[in-house]
């Protein structure tokens, strides 16, 4: 054994399968250590800390004071996975009160932010409030704010660079329209996007980009794993081209769109789905925690 690489000397990407001699798994989460013989791309499991899974609940417009003190109780009993960043994120009325019941184990995200410092801007919330009762992250640039409310790149990207600037971790959502798929623009949309959040962002250390094609947003119609694949990996391309390779490999890409607790396993095997977005699902705890624990299929695929 003589050297540690971090790519593959085959792919021009990083994290992904070596097309040639010998189908490694994965490079996702992994270094790569090259054996004496010099034959490429044994990986060796090795999660490096930025490249730990990841997992929100977004709970979007759902739950009563009853409803979520139940899921919260689900939540602080459920055995999650030590190996995964969980978070969750509640409602705006209910986030105080998540934050201060929910066990620490589980971070909470608002699910927007204002573009700057509050002051005279009557129903929206700053990432000052959001800081003040111990939100970690925020969700922007979700599909429903885009296509319902009407949110633009500029807008999100304004709301992006201030919350990272100000500390919050941005989790930040991308993904096609079906009639976009169906026209074949789903990379040309989705790199558009990553690019408005690149334009603006202070660094990439608190990003997680959530890919969510909106087709598969609360429809049942999951993404196939290689229809998921394929995008995750395009735009970990794209960041490798437009940012850095250290940014392609270390930033966290997950998926969104009707994932539940029977297609995650397989999902999570995709060496690089880095965990999942999930609405509908992350209102029962015990699915959620299984979502969660999907992480040990992908130890296993690796
Ligand atoms: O933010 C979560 C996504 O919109 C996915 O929602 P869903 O799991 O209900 O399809």
């Amino acid at each position: 054994m003589e050297m540690v690489a971090t790519s593959c000397p085959h792919f021009s990407g990083l994290r992904r399968s070596c097309p040639a001699v010998h189908n490694a798994p994965s490079h996702s989460f992994a270094q790569l250590r090259l054996s004496s013989s010099r034959k490429p791309c044994r990986p060796v499991v090795a999660m490096a800390a930025s490249g730990k899974f990841f997992v929100g609940g977004n709970w979007k417009c759902n739950g009563t004071k009853d409803s979520i003190t139940k899921l919260v109780a689900d939540l602080n009993s459920a055995k999650l996975e030590s190996d995964v960043d969980v978070v969750v994120s509640p409602p705006f009325v209910y986030l105080d009160m998540v934050s201060s019941s929910l066990t620490d184990r589980i971070e909470v995200s608002a699910q927007n932010s204002w573009i700057g410092k509050g002051g005279a801007f009557t129903g929206e919330i700053s990432v000052e409030q959001l800081k003040d009762i111990g939100c970690k992250w925020v969700i922007l640039g979700h599909s429903e704010r885009r296509h319902i409310i009407g949110e633009d790149d500029q807008f999100i990207g304004k709301k992006a660079a201030y919350a990272l600037n100000e500390g919050l971790g941005v989790i930040a959502c991308i993904g096609e329209l079906l009639e976009e798929r169906e026209a074949g623009k789903t990379f040309d949309v989705c790199f558009q996007q990553v690019k408005a959040f690149a334009d603006v962002v202070p660094s990439w250390d608190n990003v997680v980009i959530a890919y969510e094609p909106v087709w598969a947003i609360g429809t049942g119609k999951v993404a196939t794993p290689q229809q998921a694949q394929e995008v995750h990996v395009a735009v970990r391309d794209w960041l490798k081209k437009n940012i850095s390779e250290e940014v392609a490999s270390k930033t966290r890409i997950i998926y969104g769109g009707s994932v539940n607790g029977s297609n995650c396993g397989e999902l999570a095997k995709q060496e690089d789905i880095d965990g999942f977005l999930v609405g509908g699902a992350s209102l029962k705890g015990p699915e959620f925690a299984t979502i969660v624990n999907s992480v040990t299929a992908k130890k296993v695929a690796a």
